[in-house]
């Protein structure tokens, strides 16, 4: 058995309760280098907790493809977790709201070219999915000591699908 996801496109507002979208589009709110750059100031709230420090790294992840099925959520209890897509390739973000300690219901998003995301610390959420090759995401998390990873294995794994046209 398993449970349908339909993906919906990637929104601020859609994603608030998960996390922040990261995209310049729209006025900027500083122009700077003499007029000649927008800087949209700000736009994640970052939390790598009392331990731990912010980290960037580098993931090269092989391309899924839709209909993607999930069987797992994790989330990050210590810290927020934010993939920057290197390239123009939408990805896809499955998260969930957490219900008494486990996954609630599903949400599945598609990201338009140039988005980006930032989970915020404990949200469940699907491991970093690229439809695209290469890949290619620097992500900003928390380092520290602790494995900083909770993971919870689906009764009934979720099938995402594409929006319909
Ligand atoms: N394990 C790791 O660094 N990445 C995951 O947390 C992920 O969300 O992709
Ligand atoms: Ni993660």
């Amino acid at each position: 058995m398993s449970r349908e996801i339909v993906a919906e496109p990637l929104t601020a507002d859609a994603f608030a309760p998960f996390g922040d979208v990261l995209e310049a589009e729209g006025a900027p709110d500083r122009i700077i280098n003499q007029g000649l750059c927008g800087r949209y100031h700000d736009r994640a709230a970052l939390d790598f907790g009392p331990d731990g420090r912010a980290g960037i790294s580098l993931f090269k992840a092989q391309a899924r493809a839709l209909p993607y099925r999930l069987d797992m959520f994790e989330r990050h209890p210590e810290g927020s977790q934010a993939f920057i897509p290197m390239s123009r390739d939408p990805f896809l973000v499955i998260v969930a709201p957490d219900a008494d300690g486990a996954p609630g219901t599903p949400r599945a998003f598609l990201t338009a070219p140039g988005q980006g995301i930032n989970l915020h610390r404990g949200t469940w959420h699907g491991v970093l999915t690229p439809l695209a090759p290469p890949g290619l995401f620097a992500v900003i998390d928390r380092i520290g000591e602790t494995a900083n990873l909770e993971e919870h294995w689906l009764d009934e794994a979720c099938v995402v699908t594409a929006p319909p046209d």
